[in-house]
């Protein structure tokens, strides 16, 4: 959105300012409403629909794809667009899209009762963080948004210095209630972020600089009034939601941010005062949870999936949930999981028993595919914004607590013998009770039946109450005296007037004689003109037809004031009576949010029981000793195994701070392992099964990733630079207590370097972190690491070849592989005969050129040779020199990256040139082959391949078949 077009339509439109002396009294108080809304566009309620006018209706206009319309008065004449109230989401969904906020000025008095203009105030302000529409919201998933404050250190220009900064972030789910916060410096709280990840952010005026230039980063950041942020007003603010706010934060920069956070809420509410539904503002440390930042979250593909179909993420593998608020739930647990050992044996037990007992399982799951979504129910309720048929919903919900705690009722005796059932194996068929175990136990204690609510809407609401709860139908009868009174008094004045027509035709003799009524003039008697001489001396002639003549009687009159005056008084009655209901279930939102609670975790368990079972999934041991290491056997990929035929399961034997190098043929499966062992820690954490024969893990505090540039391409951002900074931070943060990836890192650069960084970066971490690592990498040279090193060791994936065809086993084995394939590879894919021949000689011309020249371009050192010799495998030259096709080849384009000089780290004065390189090449080849035409190897060496993803690999070395083809 252009900025010109956003000032334009947001706040006082210019063409309403110019024109703000004589507007009418209803533009002018449009005016009034966009000049209080500054930052919002604007939409006015005038009837059944929102109009906006003049600069804003333009907006409206283009971004609803509604008609531009003109409103004239007798001040002028005003652009207006206007969208149908009864149908907004669509179109408030395309102004959210369009990064705008939206101001909702509704009529807030009835108009029929209004003497002259209509009362109008801004009841909700729409943004994408705090919308509360259904209609608007994913109904799985949080909304938050979020502040984020800062004490000392330096602020966004204060120039101060950041080490000593803390940063406060609140996050609010305006919909839901719920209210984060939590503190630490500008790295935590980035990641803090990255986590919760907030679909908009407002920022202090002292804040670190959180834009989201980072395209992967959705939330929109905007400034909110700085007061906001003021220490006294931000205490102030929080005093309803919790008392004594300065003792419950460890920083002034929390309070703050928990303060302008709810202040922002409130604001887009209405600014009606505190939101009794927020009643869960907690305060918690990013350190008791294990630490996967975004890279982490990304790379390991748990809430999207670049590669393959958006679905095939680890969050879809496990989410059988059967309500909106599970699916929340196991999305929190999977964004954050535990790192107290305690608490996960604890979800462990409690899976283990749902997956134990299928009957059961499926009782609860089907119970719960019943519930409503209690959390937004409780937030309407308590916004004052739940219609009859929400108080309905809420009913049914709790209807389905007693079934589930029917489900879950375990005599106090039956806990004791599931002990013995556990331990002679727990197998117990089916039909027995649950639960035994103490989490589930407590689980069941926490599903409050909130009987008098239930009673109370059972009692007041009609079962099948319409959506409108000012006309009536809402109150069931028998609730209140008063309204079953005038409801009586209204029925038989109708039956009175229903009974009419047959004592008015036998008192008149007219047979065609009836009785009707309409909206303007309200019951009548009509008779047809052939009759009218019979009509009798009491009817008064109300209305003159073609062919006939409507009557009223003075009885007539008098019941249809009895019949409308009780009516209108009844709906009345029967609002005050809806709202006085609604008021009191409000009054129990804390314990309704406990009871969502509840059932959103019992949602969770099951679905990540039934996975366990569906999946074949085996419970993990945690390691008590604290260093022990991994252990999986036949460990499987939860993702990758759904897309695959076959998959191939795999041990994983990592002791505590070693460092495995992983070597093999590209797509011989070395990223999938890596990943299957991450994500087995990331699903034991989170209280899941892991999909394995046996498990025991360990509980690691943070997990890293680093995969090579050419694996995370987001929109051309990946450059070596960020491949870097992201090592940077993990060889800072990294501990005994993490868990790394490293999947060809250095990739991005010259071989050489690249090479260099990686080998660095291993030692590093074995040495001075003592982190445990998996380390992938076409780097053959850092093999040899495993004989220096006491906890290095190697494992490879290898591939067969058989009738000339290549078959990946996807299968790890011990020790150092002995080739990259990466020419076999190559050949596999349909690279020409001659391109391949080529590369085969390239290969060979290097490693004799390194061999005679020892200050040519680095080789690894004597390290290699001396794993190269004790390795003594088919293909030792190649790990002498890393000479895979690739390798040499990404090594060229870095070079000509670099402006064909040499690469970086390189002696410029012995590395030969582009031309030189070609020029020599061609000379040692002799006669020039079909494939090796100039243009096809200029072609070649343009590939520019540490950019490019396997498929853009694929596809250039299919045209360069094709043109070799052509060339043959
Ligand atoms: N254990 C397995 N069983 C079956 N198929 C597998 C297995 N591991 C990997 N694969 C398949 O092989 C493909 C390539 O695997 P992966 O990306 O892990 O290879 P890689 O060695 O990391 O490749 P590269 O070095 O090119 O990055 C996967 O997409 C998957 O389809």
């Amino acid at each position: 959105m252009e900025p010109a077009d956003r000032e334009t339509a947001t706040g006082l439109p210019p063409g309403i300012a110019a024109a703000r002396e004589e507007l009418t009294p209803m533009l002018s108080q449009y005016a009034d409403l966009c000049a209080a809304h500054e930052d919002a566009l604007v939409l006015f309620q005038v009837g059944d629909f929102y109009e906006a006018f003049c600069e804003a209706a333009e907006t409206v206009a283009r971004v609803c794809e509604v008609t531009l319309t003109e409103r004239s008065d007798s001040t002028g004449d005003y652009p207006m667009a206007g969208i149908p109230i009864d149908n907004a989401a669509p179109y408030l969904e395309s102004l959210l899209d369009a990064g705008y906020r939206v101001a909702l000025g509704d009529q807030v008095e009835d108009a029929e009762q209004a003497s002259g203009l209509v009362d109008r105030a801004v009841t909700e302000v729409i943004t994408p963080g705090t919308v509360v529409e259904d209609d608007l919201l994913e109904s799985g998933t949080t909304n938050y948004v979020a502040a984020v404050a800062a004490d000392g250190g330096g602020g966004a220009g204060g120039g101060a210095d950041p080490s000593s900064e803390t940063v406060g972030l609140a996050a609010v789910d305006v919909s839901t209630g719920e209210c984060l916060v939590t503190s630490g410096d500008r790295d935590a709280v980035a990641g803090e972020l990255d986590r919760i990840a907030p679909a908009e952010l407002i920022a202090g005026p002292d804040a670190p600089d959180f834009d989201p230039a980072d395209a992967e980063r959705g939330w929109t950041t905007h400034e909110y009034d700085d007061r906001a942020f003021d220490r006294r007003r931000a205490t102030e603010r929080l005093e309803p939601y919790l008392p004594a706010p300065d003792r419950r934060f460890d920083a002034d920069a929390e309070l703050r941010a928990a303060g302008a956070v709810l202040a922002y809420a409130e604001y887009t509410q209405g600014d009606d005062g505190p939101l009794g539904y927020v009643t869960r503002v907690r305060r918690y440390d990013p350190r008791d949870r294990l630490r996967l930042d975004a890279a982490a979250q990304r790379s390991l593909e748990l809430f999207e999936n670049r590669g393959l179909g958006a679905s095939d993420t680890l969050f879809d593998a496990l989410d059988e949930t059967n309500c909106a608020l599970g699916r929340r739930c196991l999305e929190r647990w999977l964004r954050r999981p535990l790192v107290d050992a305690d608490a996960i044996r604890s979800r462990h037990d409690a899976v283990g028993e749902l997956a134990d007992r299928s009957l059961a399982r499926e009782g609860v799951a089907d119970a719960l595919a019943t519930a409503y979504d209690l959390e937004r129910l409780a937030s309407r309720v308590s916004r004052g914004r739940a219609d009859a048929r929400d108080l309905r919903s809420l009913h049914r919900t709790l209807a389905v607590v007693l079934e589930l705690k029917a489900t879950l009722a375990g005599a106090e005796g039956e806990r004791e013998t599931s002990g013995e059932a556990r331990a002679s194996g727990g197998a117990d068929g089916d039909g027995s009770t649950l639960p035994r175990t103490d989490h589930l136990g407590d689980l069941r204690d926490r599903l409050d039946e909130l009987t008098e609510v239930r009673d109370l809407i059972d009692a007041a609401i009609a079962a099948d109450p319409p959506q409108e709860i000012t006309e009536g139908g809402v109150i069931r009868e028998g609730f209140d005296g008063d309204l079953d009174d005038l409801r009586a008094t209204e029925r038989e004045g109708r039956e009175w007037v229903a009974d009419l027509e047959a004592s008015e035709r036998e008192r008149t003799g007219i047979d065609s004689l009836s009785v009707g009524h309409n909206q303007v003039h309200g019951y009548y008697i009509e008779v047809t003109d052939a009759n009218l001489d019979r009509v009798p001396d009491d009817y008064r002639r109300r209305q003159t037809l073609k062919n006939s003549e409507r009557y009223v009687t003075p009885e007539l009159k008098e019941r249809e004031e009895e019949i409308v005056g009780a009516a209108e008084r009844a709906d009345a009655l029967e609002y005050e009576l809806f709202v006085d209901v609604r008021e009191r279930v409000a009054a129990e939102t804390e314990r309704i949010q406990g009871l969502a609670d509840a059932l959103a975790e019992l949602d969770a368990l099951t679905s990540l029981a039934t996975v366990a079972v569906e999946g074949d999934y085996v419970r993990p041991e945690l390691r008590a000793n604290p260093d022990g290491g991994v252990a999986i056997e036949g460990g499987r990929h939860p993702v990758v195994e759904r897309t695959e035929d076959s998959f191939v399961p795999n041990d994983a034997d990592l002791p505590r701070g070693s460092v495995a190098v992983i070597t093999g043929p590209n797509m011989s499966g070395k990223s999938t392992y890596m990943r299957s062992v991450a994500l087995a820690i990331v699903l034991a954490q989170t209280g899941s099964f892991v999909p394995a024969q046996a498990a025991s893990l360990p509980v690691f505090d943070r997990l890293f990733t680093r995969v090579g540039a050419s694996d995370d391409i987001a929109g051309g951002q990946s450059t070596f630079m960020r491949e870097m900074s992201e090592l940077t931070e993990i060889l800072h943060d990294a501990d005994a207590d993490s868990l790394v990836l490293l999947d060809e890192v250095g990739r991005g650069t010259a071989t050489t370097d690249g090479r260099a960084i990686a080998r660095a970066a291993a030692e590093f971490l074995h040495d001075e972190l003592g982190a445990t690592a998996l380390f992938a990498t076409h780097y053959h040279g850092l093999t040899d690491l495993a004989e220096e090193r006491e906890r290095v060791f190697n494992l490879h994936f290898t591939a067969t070849r058989e009738d000339g065809d290549v078959t990946f086993l996807h299968r790890v084995v011990p020790g150092a592989s002995s080739s990259s394939y990466g020419v076999e590879v190559a050949e596999l894919a349909g690279v020409p005969g001659p391109v391949v021949d080529r590369a085969r000689d390239l290969v060979a011309a290097e490693e004799a050129e390194r061999g005679r020249d020892p200050s040519g371009p680095e080789p690894e050192g004597p390290t290699d040779e001396a794993a190269a010799a004790d390795e003594g495998g088919p293909d030792d030259g190649d790990r002498d020199g890393d000479a895979s096709l690739r390798e040499f080849l990404a090594e060229e384009a870095s070079e000509q990256r670099d402006g064909g000089g040499p690469a970086a780290g390189d002696s410029a004065a012995e590395t030969p040139t582009e031309g030189d390189r070609a020029q020599s090449s061609n000379e040692a080849d002799g006669e020039a082959a079909p494939g090796s035409s100039p243009d096809l190897a200029a072609a070649l060496r343009d590939l520019d391949l540490a950019r490019m993803t396997p498929i853009e690999a694929l596809n250039a070395l299919h045209d360069l078949q094709s043109r070799a083809d052509d060339d043959g």
